[in-house]
């Protein structure tokens, strides 16, 4: 099907609140889903402006065809790519072109400016103006990020080094930078385009927000080991965590989309990883016994969202009140399943949670309700220096903006299973607490962990006896404990 109409096709379900623009992009089947989401994006971004020029140039009269495929029609004739879809609409538009593009002068003289984005309203403009960096992560299954660098300084551009704040970002054409927290990552100034570089096409370079390249980096797999990776397509989550394992182990990842995880395949196969299974199914029906999972110790949990971190989605539905209640208490309640059966895989030690969403409901809702469910694991307090935490009480996870972390709106937790030693230490009085009182308080055991390579120094003593000394039966049992060793004391 023709991009234009697809993209017609989705601002009207978007406009009858049948979904959100990300997830209705998505869930087409169109086979570029990249230049699909390019285009319902600006289009939706100049939407007001485009229905000016359609009314006062009667456009829709003169034409017959509906106003969303108008708008995108208008949007790729004036602002976009000229209409390269082609077909009758593009000659169709070319009939009416030299009125639009006068009506579209009009309004810019009227509003005295001469770029098409000084006409977006200012909340728009806002978000515009918070333009993201361009991140580069150097594929360390191709290449390492000193030879990358290397490369890039040889191809013109400007390397000034180590960032050390979040301003160093802040990048002029042809500048970049390392990143300030992951290694692998280099920055660049917004929009500079690498998909027709040699470091691209030869899977050297992955683009890939920072923010994405969280859940792989937090959890850590060792090469060797075994792995889910449970929603996985298009597979940017995939590369990175082959790449952390150096290929060693094995890979397994799911996903229920047969054309995404084709595109995914030909996105490895540039990566060059080759630990990986990939498999065309749902991963809830994945049997945590069976055999063949039975080493996973990790698992990475991306799972569909509403995806209302993405910024160019941002004027769009995108807080709490506007976004629909029950297609949010849909997905949290996916999500929360997945999760759960996640945490059944029966050596699973780290499970990582991550979606681009920025409702609570999808995030932090959704980490409380599971450890309620599962008092054997905890958060992990991950990523001390990161500038953005979750929403209190759960200040473990990780949370990402552009204001903040210069990067899409993002939520990741890391569980940790508590193992048998460390749940010795707890006592088991800490697992009976968190099934019996309510999900906020459960969140305080979580926030006091013991020591981990992720967490924050250990707790204070006394921190730790208030956390275990939440309920009743958390105190009774301490007391009984203390008197069992001062009569053992007194003995010896
Ligand atoms: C947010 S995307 C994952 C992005 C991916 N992790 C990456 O970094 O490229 C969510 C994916 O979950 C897939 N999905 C949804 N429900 C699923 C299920 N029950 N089992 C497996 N995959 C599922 C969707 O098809 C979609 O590709």
């Amino acid at each position: 099907m023709n991009c234009n109409f697809k993209a017609a096709e989705i601002l009207e379900k978007a406009e009858k609140k049948q979904g959100a623009l990300k997830t209705l992009v998505y869930d087409s089947k169109f086979a570029n889903i990249k230049q699909l989401f390019a285009l319902v994006c600006e289009t939706h971004k100049f939407s007001s402006i485009l229905q000016e020029i359609i009314e006062s140039t009667k456009l829709l009269k003169h034409t017959k065809i509906r106003v969303q495929l108008a708008k995108v029609l208008v949007y790729d004739l004036l602002m976009g790519q000229g209409i390269k879809c082609g077909g009758s609409w593009k000659a169709m538009m070319m009939k009416h072109r030299s009125r639009l593009q006068a009506e579209l002068a009009r309004i810019k003289i009227k509003q005295k400016v001469s770029r098409n984005e000084d006409l977006l309203p200012a909340r728009v403009q806002r978000v515009a103006g918070e333009q993201l960096p361009r991140y580069v992560r150097v594929n360390t299954l191709k290449t390492t990020v000193e030879d990358a660098v290397d490369y890039l300084k040889r191809d013109g551009f400007s390397y000034l080094g180590q960032a050390s704040r979040l301003d160093d970002l802040t990048l002029k054409k042809k500048e970049f930078v390392k990143d300030l927290h992951l290694p692998q990552l280099l920055v660049f100034a917004p929009k500079t385009d690498f998909h027709n570089h040699f470091l691209y096409k030869a899977g050297h370079i992955i683009l890939q927000d920072k923010a994405s390249c969280l859940p792989a980096f937090l959890l850590n797999p060792t090469p060797g080991s075994h792995v889910i990776d449970a929603c996985a397509a298009p597979g940017n989550k995939t590369s990175h965590l082959a790449a952390i394992m150096e290929n060693k182990g094995k890979l397994f990842a799911f996903d229920l989309d047969a054309k995404r995880l084709a595109t995914m395949s030909t996105l490895l196969l540039r990566a060059g990883v080759t630990c990986h299974k990939l498999a065309h199914q749902d991963f809830l029906t994945i049997d945590p016994d069976s055999p063949q999972y039975k080493d996973v110790e990790n698992i990475l949990l991306d799972p569909s969202c509403s995806g209302s971190g993405m910024v160019c989605l941002k004027d769009h539905a995108s807080n709490e009140e506007e976004e629909d209640q029950t297609r949010l208490a849909s997905l949290a309640s996916f999500q929360l399943r997945c999760l759960n059966h996640g945490l059944r895989f029966p050596r699973l030690k780290r499970l990582v949670y991550s979606t681009c969403s920025i409702h609570r409901q999808e995030n932090e809702e959704v980490i409380t309700a599971c450890l309620h469910q599962n008092p054997n694991f905890r958060v992990v307090h991950a990523l001390a220096h990161w500038p953005e935490r979750g929403l209190e009480p759960l200040s473990q996870c990780l949370r990402a903006s552009t204001s903040k972390t210069r990067t899409h709106g993002f939520f990741v937790a890391l569980l940790e299973k508590h193992s048998m030693s460390r749940d010795m230490k707890l006592g088991t009085a800490v697992q009976m607490s968190h099934q019996d009182v309510a999900p906020q308080s459960l969140t305080v055991c979580g926030k006091r962990p013991p020591a981990s390579e992720d967490s924050e120094a250990p707790e204070t003593e006394e921190q730790q006896t208030a956390a275990e000394g939440q309920t009743d039966s958390t105190s009774g049992k301490k007391k009984r404990k203390r008197k069992k060793k001062k009569a053992a004391a007194t003995v010896k």
